[in-house]
């Protein structure tokens, strides 16, 4: 029977975050009579997109904070949503701003990024927030990647000197988790569909962030014995089930360490951005 790798639980770890934001909630409530509002701006019915952003709203709630979803028609045009943000951006009560993505195709995603307050840009996906990111300074990070490095801080000893492979180099998740990565002073590399020899590439890493978005595409043989996998990846397959970029079951053979899909960073996502919330109301209001 060959040797099964640790799962890495981001089902627990997600839980745990949000309960300690949720004390810190009540404890800033107790001390200042402020709440931390959060509001997550929905544009059309994506079914996949309605439940994560119920989620949203429900777990935001469920900690206290001020949760708003602003759930507007697919017809919803690029001025109306622009006017939707500024006011977002005017209201002081406001702390923490999502639009859930992706958008309609009629509207021009990063032009509404762009519109969005820096401060209460919760996604860290602002230009301003990406350059912070980018020149290891202070700023509001994407919570996916931000989700993926507390998995592997609670997983490995130190992440200084190892060799990390990122496979994708989207703005949401590849890009901004080989910053962190890099600030963790691991050796970095990002993989993508270009990449010669990816499987090669892969083989080197100690770490292995999968965020490309094609199912099962990374194989146990891929993988150095021992490496930490986490899969950012979560597919609909045809048989209704979710699939990660990696293919568990082989990956598990050989991983030292690996998250499950579904179970592993998706909850950590919105745990993330409970946290950003709270990082945005501390910078904004809370000194
Ligand atoms: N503005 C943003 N849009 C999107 C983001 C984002 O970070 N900002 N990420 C994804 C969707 N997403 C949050 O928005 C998200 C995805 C998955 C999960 C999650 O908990 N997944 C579960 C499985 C859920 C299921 O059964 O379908 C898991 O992996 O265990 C949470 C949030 C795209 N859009």
């Amino acid at each position: 029977m060959p040797a099964q790798a640790r799962i890495i639980d981001g089902k627990a770890a997600a839980a745990e975050l949000r309960a300690g934001i949720g004390r810190e909630v009540a404890a800033i409530k107790a001390a200042k009579g402020l709440v931390p509002g959060l509001h997550v701006v929905l544009v059309g019915d994506d079914p996949a997109s309605r439940v994560y952003v119920a989620s949203k709203e429900k777990l935001a709630a469920e900690i206290g904070m001020n949760s708003v979803a602003h759930r507007l028609p697919a017809e919803t045009t690029e001025a109306e949503l622009l006017a939707k943000i500024a006011a977002l951006n005017a209201d002081d009560a406001v702390d923490g701003i999502l639009v859930q993505l992706p958008l309609p195709k009629h509207i021009d995603t990063g032009r509404i990024i762009d519109a969005i307050d820096p401060a209460k840009d919760v996604d860290g996906l602002h230009p301003i927030n990406a350059g912070l990111l980018a020149g290891g300074k202070n700023g509001l990070v994407p919570c996916t990647p931000l989700g993926c490095m507390l998995l592997l801080k609670q997983t490995l000893p130190s992440l200084s000197g190892l060799d990390a492979v990122v496979v994708g180099r989207s703005e949401l998740v590849g890009r901004p988790v080989a910053q962190l990565l890099l600030q963790a002073d691991c050796t970095v590399t990002i993989a993508h569909s270009r990449t010669r020899n990816l499987a090669e590439v892969v083989r080197r890493a100690d770490i292995v962030v999968a965020a490309v978005g094609r199912p099962l595409m990374i194989k146990g043989d891929w993988l150095k014995p021992g490496a930490t996998v986490i899969d950012v990846g979560i597919n609909r397959m045809p048989d209704g089930k979710l699939a990660g970029d990696v293919d568990f079951a082989e990956a598990a053979t050989v991983a030292g360490a690996i998250t499950p899909v579904p179970g592993g960073v998706g909850p950590m996502t919105i745990a993330c951005l409970l946290r950003n919330t709270l990082t945005a109301f501390h910078a904004r209001r809370g000194k």
